[in-house]
């Protein structure tokens, strides 16, 4: 009786020290714990209304979210104007990237400043398309000191005219400039926020798969390079300029792996978090 209790509970003990180590094992191998136990950095995109944001976010998800076997990618074409923000998190080899994209409606612009303090980088975008065939901000603003003589207009922060919702967005009359001055006032005043200063950012010119975009080197030289260097540029930081194609795909990954290099980078600066 005393060898069969005995034997009993030896096997009992055992069993039961078996499937914890099993279980240790597993819980150390799910991949959900891996995804979340992880160097993580968070990327905002902004820019204006109907520049690309959701389409990229979506461009981004299908190549690098997995995705059960046989399942379509998603299409990345189809979105409505984003009212409030749509999040992911990107699992790249070395860390992962909690993508937030905010919408870009004049409405919406209040809500970024929230996102400042804890961005390690920012993706702004720009609708190639929608800045006019020579987007040159001087150009701009020499045409319209020459076009208004002495009239008084309702100036922003930064001397341009008030954006309202009534002036601007794709349904507004078009110019020879497109949304260019809006695009620049935007971007000016992301760069002039303290709450952003010297985190890392990634200009791209969107659409460049449409016929009528302008080419990613006149966005550079005329609209980016003139904002980063005038007195709104706000302070030294790693920046670039990329031509893309969110609806396609094209230059997608470069835009990626730019932002990825950049948040390491600027670690001391601005460190992950762990998840
Ligand atoms: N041809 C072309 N169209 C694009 C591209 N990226 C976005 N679009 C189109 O542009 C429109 C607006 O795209 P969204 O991604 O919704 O723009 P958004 O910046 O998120 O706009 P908000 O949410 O209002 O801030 C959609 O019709 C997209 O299909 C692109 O690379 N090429
Ligand atoms: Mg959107």
């Amino acid at each position: 009786m005393y060898h069969l209790a005995k034997s009993l509970y030896l096997a009992a003990t055992s069993k039961e020290g078996t499937s914890r180590d099993l279980m240790i094992d597993r819980i150390a191998v799910t991949p959900d714990l891996m995804l979340t136990s992880r160097t993580e950095y968070s990327v905002i995109l902004l820019g204006l209304d109907n520049a690309g944001k959701t389409t990229l976010l979506s461009q981004i998800k299908a190549l690098y979210q997995p995705r059960p076997e046989g399942a379509p990618a998603p299409n990345p074409g189809k979105t409505v104007p984003t009212v409030g923000q749509n999040v992911a998190t990107i699992p790249l080899h070395d860390m992962n990237l909690k993508i937030w994209d905010v919408g870009g409606q004049i409405s919406m612009r209040g809500l970024w400043q929230s996102y400042y303090t804890s961005c390690h980088a920012i993706i702004f975008v720009v609708d190639s398309a929608d800045v006019g065939q020579d987007p040159d901000i001087a150009r701009l603003i020499s045409r319209r000191a020459s076009s208004t003589p002495g009239t008084r207009t309702t100036r922003g922060n930064s001397g341009a005219e008030a954006f309202t919702e009534d002036n601007v967005g794709i349904g507004a009359a078009s110019s020879e400039f497109g949304r260019l001055d809006e695009c620049r006032q935007v971007l000016e005043s992301v760069l002039q926020n303290a709450d952003v200063a010297g985190v890392p950012i990634l200009v791209l010119a969107n659409k460049q798969d449409r016929e009528d975009c302008v080419e990613v080197v006149r966005i550079k030289e005329g609209l980016v390079r003139k904002v980063f260097e005038g007195e709104t540029g706000g302070g030294v930081r790693d920046s670039r300029v990329l031509p893309v194609s969110a609806l396609l795909g094209s230059g997608v990954q470069a835009a990626v792996e730019w932002v990825q290099s950049r948040v390491k980078w600027n670690k001391e600066g601005r460190p992950p978090v762990m998840r």
